[in-house]
């Protein structure tokens, strides 16, 4: 099978604020294609990380930012409209704050509808729950419509079943995708593969089915890495490092 073309690289990448280095010679390199976790203790890096590859492809990505970045005071609608803004003249939009498009419309609804909002379409996000919010950056980062997702946490507020169902839609409807997760089993059940940020080191980068729930666990507890007996070379090219 041939391999797919590289989407994003990052070579020797090192990041600081300041005297506090971040991010620690990070070579990662990611193909067209793939559905990687990204998975660390709380501070890891995960997010400068992500960043730093959103960079790399701000036009073919949407990006969820932890936390949504929602505008309060703006409705359901406006605020997944706006992952669509890049499609539309200034004019446009500026049109569609008063009165909403409707070819815009029907696709938002149906957004909705599938992310179980249809009934806050037009409430503002400020009274919504976090959950519903969530729901809402999801829906921006859909009517995006681009091939390539980064997800900053993207379900740590809801449900776990729907966390479980939104995880699998995301990945359904984008090619390739990054997401950072704090919960292993999602990571071990939908994505091909997982790299573990420590203290701004990769620790660990590889395919979902070589690990489990306990050598994950484990990433968040010692210093060494559990999987430094798997060998470091796979045949996708993925090298296992240790920390
Ligand atoms: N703008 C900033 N200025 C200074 N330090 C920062 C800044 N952003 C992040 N950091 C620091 O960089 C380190 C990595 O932060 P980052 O948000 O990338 O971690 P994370 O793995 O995403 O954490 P979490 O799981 O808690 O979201 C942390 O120590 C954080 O305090």
């Amino acid at each position: 099978m041939p391999t797919a073309p590289v989407l994003l690289q990052l070579t020797h990448q090192s990041i600081s604020y300041g005297d506090h280095r971040v991010l620690a010679d990070i070579s990662l390199t990611i193909r067209q294609g793939e559905k990687v976790a990204l998975l660390g203790p709380s501070g890891a890096g995960k997010t400068t990380l992500m960043n730093l590859l959103y960079q790399q492809q701000p036009e073919t990505s949407a990006l969820q930012p932890q936390g949504g970045g929602l505008v309060d005071l703006l409705s359901v609608y406006q605020n997944i409209f706006m992952g669509g803004l890049d499609r539309f003249s200034t004019l446009t939009a500026l049109w569609n704050l008063i009165r909403p498009l409707s070819s815009a419309r029907s696709d938002i609804t149906a957004i909705a509808q599938t992310l179980g909002l249809q009934d806050k379409l037009w409430q503002s996000v400020d009274r919504l729950s976090g959950g519903q919010r969530q729901r809402v950056a999801i829906g921006r980062a859909l009517f995006r419509r681009q091939p390539v997702f980064f997800g900053d946490e993207p379900v740590s507020s809801v449900d776990p079943l729907q966390a479980e169902m939104l995880l699998a839609y995301l990945l359904e409807q984008h090619e390739t995708a990054v997401i950072s997760l704090h919960n292993r089993q999602l990571a071990l059940d939908h994505f091909d593969r997982i790299v573990v940020l420590r203290e701004g080191r990769l620790c660990c980068d590889c395919p979902a089915r070589e690990l489990n729930g306990e050598q994950l666990d484990e990433f968040y507890q010692q210093v060494s890495s559990p999987v430094s007996g798997l060998p470091g070379n796979t045949d996708d090219g993925w090298v296992i490092r240790t920390s």
